[in-house]
C-alpha cells in the first residue's frame, strides 16, 4: 500500500447503469496520465440486478433468493436465475459494442451464474433429504447470489477502462472459489497488498465475502460498508459516493430540479437521520466507520464531475439554523401496542424490542405514553405480523393495531429557534394536509410528520416549500437589505 493520498469512491447502482457516461465523467473525463490514478472505485451492481437476484428493495417483489427461500415456489427460482442471466447478458451487450470484450464479459458471468446454480440445486436436493435444514444455509445463499451482481459490474468496468487505455485492475472481494473466510478488514488488506495506487486503478466489488457476513450484518446497501472499510483499511484521505443526483434539499424527481438546492455541507448527524429514513445518503454503519477514522465523506453527482457536491464531516456546525432536507418514507407500519396494565410497570418496551429484533424489523422511531407504545417500522408485513403474534402471546391483555402510513421528516444540523413546528403545521395546512401524528424532537435535528400514504408527495412538496424554499427566500431578502 502506498502514501495516504488516494480517495476511495463508490458508484451506486442507478449510476452504474449509465457506464458510458461514467467514462466521460468520474472514471476518465479529461484526466490524463497520473491524474487518473490514486483513485479506488467500489462499484454496486447495475441498477435492478440485486433486486432481481434477491428481492425488490422497495416493493419486496421476490427475486431468485426469495423464491429459493420460500417452500411454496418449488423450482421457480431456476427460471428466475435464468432470467437474471439474460438480463446480465443484455447489459453486457449494452456496455460492450465490440464482440471480443463482450464475449469475455458473457463468459465471466455465465460461469459464475452456472456455478451458483449447480450449488443451489445440490443444496436443494441435500435439504430435501431431511437431515439438513435449508434455513441454516439461507444466508450463505443470499450472499452467493448478491455477489453475482457486483462481480459483473466490477469485472465489466475494469475491462471497459482497460479498453480505454486505463491501467485498471479488477479487485474481486466476493471470495469466488476461495477457501475459508477472513474478517472483512483482513480480507481487504490481503486483496490490496501489492497494488500500486499511483499507477493502477482498482475496480472493487461492492460485495465482500467475510467472516462477519456482510448481508447478515448490514443487509442491502452493503456496498457503502465496503467503501468505508476499504477507505479505512487503505488509509484514504477522502471517501466519495457518486450518485445519480446531487444530494439535494428534497428528491428532485418529486419536488422539481429547479426548486431543490444542492446541500453544500452537512454533518454525520444529519447523514444518520437520512439513512434512518431509507434515504441511503450513506449506510448508517458506513458513516460510523468513516466518522471514527476522521475521514471526510463527499457525496457528488456522478454526471456533474466539476461540481464539488456535499461534504459530510463530524463537527460541521451550520452557519444558520434551519431545515436542510425534507425526505421521507412510504409504507411505514405504525404498530400501536396498548395495555392498561402497563401504567407504572417496566419491561414492556424490552419485550417489544426483543420481538422486533428477532424478526429483523427496522425501527424508524417510536413514541409512548402511560399505556401505549407505538413503533414506526419498516419491514415486510409478514415479519411484522410475526411480531404481533409473539406479543399477543406474551401479553394476553394487550391490544394491538397496525396501520400503514407515510413519514416525512425535515432534517437539519440545528433546528433550534426557527419556529420549525408552527411553520411546518402552517405549510401542511396550506396544502390541505392534516397530519396524523407529529414528533418534534428535543434534540432539534429532525421533525417527523405522519401522513396518509397517498398524501406523501404533497406533504414533501409542502414542507420543502414552507421550511426550505421560504427560508432561502428570507435569507436572500436579508442579504439584499444588508447590501442596501
Ligand atoms: N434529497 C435527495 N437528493 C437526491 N436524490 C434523492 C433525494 N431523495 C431521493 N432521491 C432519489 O434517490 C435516487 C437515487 O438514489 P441513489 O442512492 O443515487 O441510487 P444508487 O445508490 O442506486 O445510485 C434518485 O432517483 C432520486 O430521485
Ligand atoms: N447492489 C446492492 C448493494 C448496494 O449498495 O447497492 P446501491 O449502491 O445501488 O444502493 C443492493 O442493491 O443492495
Amino acid at each position: 500500500m502506498t502514501a495516504k493520498t488516494h480517495t476511495v469512491e463508490k458508484i451506486g447502482g442507478t449510476s452504474m447503469s449509465r457506464s458510458h457516461e461514467l467514462l466521460r465523467t468520474v472514471l476518465i473525463g479529461d484526466r490524463k496520465g497520473s491524474a487518473l490514478y490514486n483513485r479506488v472505485f467500489v462499484v454496486s451492481a447495475y441498477g435492478g440486478m440485486t433486486d432481481a437476484l434477491l428481492e425488490h428493495k422497495k416493493s419486496d417483489e421476490p427475486g431468485v433468493y426469495a423464491l429459493f427461500a420460500s417452500a411454496e415456489s418449488g423450482w421457480q427460482w431456476g427460471d428466475a436465475l435464468s432470467s437474471v442471466a439474460s438480463k446480465m447478458v443484455a447489459k453486457n451487450a449494452e456496455v460492450f459494442s465490440d464482440p471480443a470484450p463482450r464475449e469475455q464479459a458473457d463468459k465471466f458471468i455465465r460461469e459464475r451464474i452456472e456455478g451458483v446454480r449447480s450449488c443451489l440445486i445440490d443444496l436443494s436436493r441435500l435439504c430435501s433429504f431431511g437431515h439438513f435444514q435449508l434455513e441454516a444455509h439461507l444466508l450463505t445463499v443470499r450472499e452467493m447470489l448478491s455477489a453475482l451482481g457486483e462481480a459483473q459490474s466490477a469485472f465489466n468496468t475494469a475491462l471497459l477502462l482497460k479498453q480505454n487505455g486505463v491501467n485498471a485492475r479488477f479487485v474481486d472481494l466476493t471470495g469466488w472459489r476461495q477457501d475459508g473466510e477472513l474478517p472483512l478488514d483482513e480480507h481487504i488488506a490481503r486483496q490490496f497488498a501489492g497494488i500500486d495506487f499511483a499507477s493502477e486503478m482498482p475496480i472493487v466489488t461492492g460485495y465482500a465475502q467475510c467472516a462477519e457476513q456482510l448481508m447478515k450484518t448490514y443487509d442491502r446497501g452493503y456496498s457503502e460498508v465496503t467503501l468505508s472499510r476499504v477507505a479505512v483499511v487503505t488509509g484514504a484521505c477522502e471517501a466519495i459516493i457518486h450518485k445519480e443526483f446531487h444530494l439535494s434539499s428534497a428528491d428532485p424527481r418529486l419536488v422539481g430540479a429547479d426548486k431543490v438546492q444542492v446541500i453544500g455541507e452537512t454533518n454525520y448527524d444529519v447523514a444518520d437521520q437520512l439513512s434512518n429514513m431509507g434515504m441511503e445518503a450513506i449506510h448508517p454503519r458506513a458513516a460510523k466507520s468513516l466518522r471514527q477514522a476522521g475521514i471526510p465523506l463527499r457525496v457528488t453527482n456522478a454526471f456533474e464531475p466539476d461540481h464539488p457536491g456535499t461534504v459530510i464531516m463530524s463537527d460541521l456546525e451550520p452557519k444558520t439554523p434551519g431545515a436542510e432536507i425534507v425526505t421521507g418514507l412510504k409504507g411505514v407500519f405504525a404498530l400501536e401496542f396498548y395495555d392498561q396494565d402497563m401504567v407504572g410497570v417496566k419491561g414492556y418496551d424490552t419485550k417489544i424490542l426483543e420481538a422486533l429484533t428477532r424478526h429483523k424489523v427496522w425501527i424508524i422511531s417510536k413514541t409512548s405514553n402511560a399505556n401505549t407504545i407505538t413503533h414506526y417500522l419498516k419491514g415486510s408485513m409478514k415479519a411484522i405480523k410475526r411480531v404481533e403474534t409473539d406479543l399477543a402471546e406474551a401479553f394476553p391483555t394487550a391490544s394491538m393495531t397496525l396501520r400503514k402510513l407515510a413519514m416525512v421528516s425535515a432534517i437539519g444540523r440545528n433546528l433550534r429557534g426557527v419556529n420549525i413546528l408552527p411553520r411546518a403545521i402552517a405549510a401542511l395546512a396550506e396544502a390541505g394536509i392534516e397530519p396524523i401524528g407529529l414528533t418534534d424532537m428535543v434534540r432539534k435535528v429532525d421533525l417527523q410528520v405522519l401522513v396518509e400514504e397517498d398524501e406523501f408527495d404533497k406533504a414533501v412538496v409542502a414542507l420543502h416549500k414552507g421550511l426550505v424554499e421560504e427560508r432561502a427566500e428570507r435569507k436572500a431578502r436579508a442579504d439584499i437589505r444588508r447590501v442596501a
